[in-house]
């Protein structure tokens, strides 16, 4: 088993940089059915062009990588504490080499481990089978997607869709109602995979193990068959469309599984994954651990991705040079898209906690400033200085309860991230004169590329490399104006329409 640990780094650097065969024909799909002009158009036409220079850089699709879930198939005699070591030392050295971002903090301090190891980290499932190969699978479903998970007990009452029974017709209800309460925050259009039965940690698993199966594939349970087709076209019809913006893909696969449950429950789980659906497997010689075959990359796949560039410019974009002042941002209306230039400093989870207790020290100045929601993968340089070698938005709703006051305190005049903030934060921007910038959503390459240097970093011994404040010089950063300082939310809008499609479908 000398190769095995070279063969599963192999694994996690192709699943971090290469979406499979299947899930790259059900993105063009999305590609073709959205109006290119339109927000939805430009989302995934970033998202095609992320998809290329992933592969091209061998680099995070997204830079988040997530929790690395491994599910082994293990023949009679395979030494199963030899591969989890090797797992380990493979995991700690893809984080090492940037294919996988440093992801595994103390669950009560936040303390970074550095090197994606911890307690329970990485997940590694075995299970023995017949076969005489070794299967390694390895899915890496990032942060703002697990989030949107969600799991029912029936019967219940299920938002905008009435009494839900423990039936067929109950699980498509929720399954429904999974897809809406996403809306793009798991960087739609997404995926789910979703568990009947088992207990509540059981049923979850059984969701999660769906994410394996192929995008086309059919279900062997005719009833299933069924369902599954009947909610992607469904959710097709919510208009919540690719990262929330409105438009035709809300959802690229619906896998169901089923399991035996004990008489007084019925769960239905879902496990939602972003676009950006990072599973692949391979099959492993036995005595040498050298890869025989990987699963899930086809022959006939689709290369290349992109049709154009990203995010086209027409001329029209607004291009705002940061520090900006708020007569620059009052002018700004939802759906203006803008070109940024100039300082940019990122914060996140710890770091707004941090703000509402502390005051910043005073060589930080964020006076008109651009405050991007996300956790970079950072490389340092021999010479003591970093690179950004992913850099997407995270889901800014987990500020809602600091942002308002965060943007006053700071004195920020704009907030980048994806998926979109609520009341608050609307009623923060108008008094305070500043915009929320939706983000592509999983487009890291993409925006990385508009990162050419970090000038420094704060808090990064407190609070590992993604919770830092780090701070970006930029050229030409793409993002649509989702809320504007005039009480305008096109994330509102987008909700409250789905909602009345929802209720058309009880
Ligand atoms: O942690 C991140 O970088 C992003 C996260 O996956 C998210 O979707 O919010
Ligand atoms: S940022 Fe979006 S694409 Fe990346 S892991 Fe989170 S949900 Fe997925």
């Amino acid at each position: 088993m000398n190769n095995f640990r070279e063969s599963v780094l192999s694994l996690i650097t192709e699943t971090s940089a290469n979406l499979p065969g299947d899930v790259r024909r059900a993105i063009a799909g999305a590609i073709d059915r959205e109006d290119p002009a339109s927000q939805a158009g430009l989302a995934m036409s970033a998202i095609s062009v992320n998809i290329d220079m992933a592969v091209d850089n061998v680099s995070p699709i997204c830079q988040d990588t997530g929790m690395p879930t491994f599910f082994i198939h293990s023949p009679r005699g395979a030494d199963q504490l030899m591969m989890k070591r090797e797992i380990e030392e493979a995991v700690a050295e893809a984080t090492r080499t940037g294919k996988l971002r440093p992801n595994a903090v103390d669950a009560l301090s936040g303390k970074n481990s550095g090197n994606n190891l911890g307690c329970h980290v990485p997940v590694i499932h075995f299970e023995p089978w017949e076969k005489d190969e070794i299967e390694v699978r390895l899915i890496l479903k990032g942060g703002g997607c697990e989030n949107k998970n969600i799991q029912y007990s029936l019967p219940a009452d299920i938002p905008g869709l009435g009494k839900a029974a423990r039936d067929l017709d109950g699980v498509r209800k929720c399954l429904l109602h999974a897809v809406y309460q996403a809306q793009g925050q798991g960087c739609s259009p997404g995926f789910i995979g979703v568990g009947i039965g088992g207990d509540r940690t059981s049923g979850y698993e059984l969701a999660k193990k769906q994410l394996f199966r192929r995008v086309d594939d059919t279900n062997p349970d005719a009833g299933l068959q069924a369902l599954e087709e009947e909610i992607l076209e469904k959710a097709n019809t919510l208009s919540i469309g690719p990262m929330g913006f409105g438009g035709k893909t809300t959802l690229l696969g619906c896998k169901i599984g089923a399991s035996h449950r004990v008489p007084a429950s019925f769960f239905v789980s879902v496990a939602y994954n972003c676009w950006a659906y990072r599973r692949l497997g391979v099959l492993l010689d036995p005595e040498s651990g050298s890869i025989i075959s990987w699963q899930y990359r086809d022959a006939d796949e689709i290369r290349r991705m992109a049709r154009g560039e990203g995010i086209p410019l027409t001329g029209k974009e607004v291009v705002l040079q940061a520090p900006v002042s708020e007569d620059d941002v009052r002018r700004l209306r939802v759906g203006d898209i803008v070109i940024i230039n100039g300082v940019m400093h990122t914060g996140r989870d710890a770091f707004h906690h941090h703000c509402m207790h502390h005051d910043l020290p005073d060589n930080i100045d964020t006076r008109g400033g651009i405050l991007y929601h996300c956790g970079p993968v950072i490389m340092k340089n021999a010479d003591g200085s970093y690179r950004v070698t992913a850099a997407g938005p995270t889901t800014s709703i987990r500020e809602e309860p600091y942002q308002a006051d965060v943007i006053e305190k700071l004195g920020l005049r704009a907030i980048i991230g994806k998926g979109g903030m609520g009341p608050k934060t609307l009623k923060g921007l108008q008094e305070h004169g500043a915009v929320y910038l939706n983000a592509i959503g999983g487009a890291a390459q993409y925006y990385a590329k508009c990162i050419h240097t970090v000038t420094g970093v704060d808090f990064l011994e407190e609070m590992g490399v993604p919770e830092a404040m780090w701070h970006f010089e930029v050229d030409s950063f793409p993002a649509i104006v989702t809320m504007d300082a005039h009480g305008n939310s096109l994330h509102r809008k987008v909700e409250d329409e789905s909602f009345g499609m929802l209720g058309s479908m009880a």
